[in-house]
């Protein structure tokens, strides 16, 4: 099987590295300094172990060409310029696994979400019936362009879009499993998108906002309230899409506690000077809120506060 990956960051790398180590041939969609790095093989250290792999990397996808299945893991603002270029990797036949946080630009059956789709062109570059929904629960950083650590990899939850599981889904699974990546075949990955979005739609903005570890938002008293706020509001949308949660704020909160002392991804994004995944983590369930008729004011105020911050801070 050619498995084409788009990004080699965090995820990207460390998906690349265990599917090159079990023998996989994979090529790697990367530019500038990462894809130089790349040239001297890619470096994974997990569980104190280090290990290195030859990988083939390009800058030209036309170079890399038409894949069986096509990897994409860039950060959201990312995705629309990707999908512009993926063309070249992809065919009629090509399996598209995108592999980010947030919601997605197919949530709503394919119909776009001008928040993280404005114009549809995501949704015209990668047809939904080519497409697997896929969550991360894992916790990658890259050391160096080339070296990624991963500090803790639980599993990919992997589905169809339309909720249910099918032949190439377990195929998917087999393969990941095969390369040491835990996977959860899901009948449901929407609702398994929407829990994982409803951790980290409050804490990745206000850690970014704050500068704040998530530990001193979980015990800040004053904060709490809109926190929880935010939170039911994101599952009151979630329960009129299909995506019901059935976990009380608080536990959610309890559960994120136990991390500790952890910077979001999105504060990593705004102290490294990158885009922040504004519109995957709040834009998109505030638009989907407008669209079945749930009121997000909680959300809504979030959202206009953290997208000044990144306007003042050209990170949008
Ligand atoms: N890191 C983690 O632990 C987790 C991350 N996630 C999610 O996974 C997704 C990916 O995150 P992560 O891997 O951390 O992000 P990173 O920022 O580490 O990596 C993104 C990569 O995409 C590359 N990229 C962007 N645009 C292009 C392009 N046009 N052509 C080629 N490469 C491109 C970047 O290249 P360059 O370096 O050249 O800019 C970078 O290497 C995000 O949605 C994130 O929220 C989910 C769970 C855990
Ligand atoms: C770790 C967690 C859940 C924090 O909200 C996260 O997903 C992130 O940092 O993006």
């Amino acid at each position: 099987m050619k498995i084409g990956i788009i990004g080699a960051g965090a995820i990207g790398a460390w998906i690349a590295a265990r599917l090159a180590l079990a023998g996989n041939r994979v090529s790697i969609l990367a530019r500038g300094e990462t894809l130089r790095a790349l040239r001297d093989g890619l470096t994974v250290r997990e569980r104190e172990v280090t290990e290195r792999v030859e990988v083939s990397a390009s800058d030209n996808p036309s170079a890399i060409g038409r894949q069986d299945l096509l990897i994409i893991a860039v950060k959201a603002p990312a995705l629309g310029d990707v999908a512009g270029v993926s063309g070249p990797m992809t065919g009629p036949e090509t399996l598209i696994l995108p592999m980010l946080n947030g919601v997605p630009w197919w949530f709503l059956d394919g119909e776009p979400l001008s928040s993280v789709d404005p114009g549809g062109l995501i949704s015209q570059a990668i047809p939904l019936s080519q497409l697997v929904g896929c969550v991360v629960h894992a916790a990658c950083r890259r050391t160096s362009p080339a070296s990624v650590e991963v500090a803790h990899a639980d599993k990919l939850i992997l589905g169809e879009p339309k909720c249910g599981t099918s032949q190439r889904v377990r195929e998917l699974a087999g393969l990941f499993e095969n390369a040491g990546i835990r996977v959860e075949v899901s009948e449901d990955v929407r609702r398994a998108i929407w829990y994982k979005l409803w951790g980290n739609m409050t804490m990745n903005p206000l850690s970014a906002l704050t500068e704040a570890t998530a530990d001193r938002l979980l015990t800040e008293p004053e904060l709490k309230p809109f926190i929880l706020a935010c939170m039911a509001e994101a599952a009151a949308v979630g329960g009129a899409i299909g995506c019901p949660i059935s976990e009380s704020g608080e536990d959610r909160m309890a559960v994120t506690a136990r991390l500790g002392a952890f910077k979001t991804s999105m504060l990593q994004d705004v102290e490294a000077g990158r885009r922040i995944e504004l519109e995957a983590l709040v834009g998109a369930p505030r638009e989907i809120g407008r669209r079945v008729g749930v009121p997000t004011p909680s959300i809504d105020t979030l959202y206009a506060i953290t997208r000044l911050m990144a306007e003042s801070r050209g990170l949008l």
